[in-house]
């Protein structure tokens, strides 16, 4: 008898083969159907673990990721554009048919962020901001009105589409700023930071996304807040998923798995604060006793004078 989980692996291969072999993954009626599909076979919650697939389905994942990554990416692309040649985009963000998605998204980690932080972040980054920025819209439309938003993206043509849609608001223009580069040649700005957010594409396999998380670690303030994006259960078949048992230099805070239309879990993690010890630790055997402190995460010990 063919168990549940086999046949959810086999659904999804076939898929695979479909979207594998098409010409191209922008949006266009066979596309649409074809992701809407894996969507639907994908969404429904499953305890299937993607770490013990087989060689070859784990190889099949992996690319089903970054075909997944790219069709979301010429979709809200192509929507951007569509959207931008309104007269007032914003008013029409809904045209996006996944919009419903990042309300309930954004609503939920704005939810995440507060139980976990009291003070209002001044200032937001959003890694991989894409050409449609619809999480730090709607966190800088309904939730952080007074915040400042810098989205950071690889793609300058994703930055100046989604420069072009805020353009039509003046008030947003001044707190959406849109920034081109890789995340990992930025480095002393992330310290400005209180909250980052990292997307679900950012590093599309565990190696990129460690890598990513590594230099993030590296480089956010002491206490900051980092807001990740991951996939369970059979999610994990369209997006990358964080190892949360293996965050070097964070606090995991709390896990969530929507088991809604929401695809993405939602992490949220803290930066490890600095270890602040008088100076009459600084030559002694009591600083030996912290530097344990540091393989976990608590990395610098800072000493300062009485
Ligand atoms: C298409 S958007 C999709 C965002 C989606 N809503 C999410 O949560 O992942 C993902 C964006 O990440 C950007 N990106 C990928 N790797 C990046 C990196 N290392 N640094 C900055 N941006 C990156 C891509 O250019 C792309 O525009």
């Amino acid at each position: 008898m063919v168990c549940k989980e086999d046949l959810l692996i086999e659904q999804v291969c076939e898929l695979y083969e479909q979207i594998s072999s098409l010409d191209t993954l922008k949006p266009c009626k066979n596309v649409d159907t074809l992701f809407t599909k894996l969507v639907l076979t994908c969404m429904p919650p499953s305890s299937i673990d993607v770490t013990k697939l087989s060689t070859k389905v784990q190889e099949i994942r992996s690319k089903l990721i970054r075909l997944s990554g790219e069709a979301e990416g010429h979709l809200e692309s192509h929507y951007s554009t569509i959207i931008a040649s309104y007269n007032n985009p914003l008013n029409h963000l809904n045209i996006f048919p996944y919009y419903s998605n990042y309300l309930k998204l954004s609503l939920l980690e704005f939810n995440i962020l507060t139980k976990h932080s009291t003070n209002v972040p001044k200032k937001v980054a959003f890694i991989g901001s894409g050409p449609l920025p619809l999480t730090s819209l709607v966190l800088a439309s309904n939730h952080l009105q007074n915040t400042i938003f810098h989205n950071y993206d690889i793609d300058p043509l994703a930055n100046s589409k989604a420069s072009c849609l805020i353009s039509s608001d003046p008030e947003l223009s001044k707190r959406m700023v849109f920034i081109t580069n890789d995340i990992l040649d930025v480095s002393n700005a992330l310290k400005e930071y209180e909250v980052v957010y990292l997307a679900a594409l950012v590093g599309m396999n565990v190696e990129e996304k460690n890598q990513i998380i590594d230099h993030l670690a590296k480089n956010m303030a002491p206490g900051a807040l980092l807001m990740l994006r991951s996939a369970h259960g059979a999610r994990a078949f369209l997006y990358p998923v964080v190892d949360t048992s293996n965050l070097p230099g964070f606090e995991v805070l709390s896990v969530f798995h929507p088991m809604d239309e929401v695809i993405n879990s939602v992490v949220i993690a803290r930066k490890y604060p600095m270890v602040l010890l008088p100076n009459k630790y600084c030559c002694s055997d009591e600083v030996q006793a912290f530097k344990p402190m540091i393989n976990h995460g608590i990395e610098e010990l800072v000493v300062e004078d009485n």
